[in-house]
């Protein structure tokens, strides 16, 4: 039998994550999926996935096991009241997506008793490539269940409470941080020669080569970059340069400026 998810908010995370779940067979064949926002004409098109789109929170949830909560911050308070009289203990699990919102802040506004995990993935759910940190939680029945809705979404870690704003910085913005990275080396691409978009592919190419070197190896990204440095070549007069510039240090600052952001959000 399947299990049914409520993803409460279908904008841009709640719509990535209800993409990643229909283009597997795997997570098509485990779950039967709903997303819900109020103004539902955005996402009609999600309907031609197999998924089910409806501004009706109360039903949704009524059919649901899983509930995942990707409103905005601001918005949870008024969600949570309008879905309480069918919350039930027994029934949900609730994975929240909220960056800067504990669990015992759900849990005021639900009231005690419920399995409250908090998950932080990113948008490449949408292609099934999504990192997503899981709170580690005593509640291990609900967080195998979110584990495996996850797995289906890309790869995921269980990390203590404590890091879920580092793993926002890290996971979720970085996928911005990154892509970032990518238009930069794109137009320095057409700066030497490239067309805008041969100077895409190239750059986003070579990104994804970057990462699967270290993800299929597990090898110090310093490691990599020296077999990639020969002597008195143009490698490492262009990595010089970034570093004089500061490259590192602006990566650095950004990451801790954005978590230090976090808690300023609601
Ligand atoms: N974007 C990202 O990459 C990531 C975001 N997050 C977290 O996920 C959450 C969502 O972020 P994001 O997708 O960017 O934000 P969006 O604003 O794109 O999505 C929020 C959605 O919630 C809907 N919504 C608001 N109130 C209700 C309601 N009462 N019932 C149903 N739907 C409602 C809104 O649609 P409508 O107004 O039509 O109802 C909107 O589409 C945030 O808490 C964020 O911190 C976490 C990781 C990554
Ligand atoms: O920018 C934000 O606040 C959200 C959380 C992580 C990604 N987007």
């Amino acid at each position: 039998m399947k299990t049914n998810v409520a993803i409460l908010g279908g904008g841009n995370l709640g719509t990535a994550l209800a993409k990643g779940l229909s283009r597997t067979d795997e997570a098509s064949q485990k779950y039967d999926v709903t997303v819900t926002r109020r103004n539902t004409d955005l996402i009609q098109h999600l309907e031609e996935d197999g998924i089910t789109v409806s501004s009706d929170n109360l039903s949704a949830v009524k059919e649901a096991e899983l509930i995942v909560i990707s409103v905005q911050p601001t918005q949870i308070e008024h969600l949570i009241e309008e879905i309480k009289p069918v919350l039930d203990p027994k029934q949900h699990i609730i994975a929240s997506t909220m960056a800067g919102v504990s669990g015992e802040e759900i849990a005021k506004l639900t009231g005690s008793g419920y399995r409250i995990l908090r998950v932080m993935p990113n948008t490449a759910a949408a292609i099934n490539q999504a990192m997503t940190c899981i709170e580690r939680t005593p509640h291990k029945e609900a967080e195998e269940k979110v584990i495996e809705l996850f797995e289906t979404l890309g790869k995921t870690l269980v990390i203590n409470s404590e890091l879920m704003e580092a793993s926002t910085v890290l996971g979720a913005c970085g996928i911005a941080f990154f892509l970032r990275y990518i238009r930069a080396a794109s137009q320095g691409g057409i700066e030497v020669g490239f067309h805008a978009e041969e100077a895409q592919l190239i750059a986003s190419q070579t990104a994804l080569g970057a990462s699967s070197l270290l993800l299929n190896s597990n090898n110090h990204p310093e490691y990599e970059i020296d077999k990639v440095t020969t002597p008195k070549g143009c490698t490492i007069a262009g990595l010089n340069e970034m570093e004089h510039n500061g490259l590192s240090s602006a990566l650095i600052k950004g990451i801790k400026t954005s978590w230090e952001m976090i808690e300023k959000i609601r």
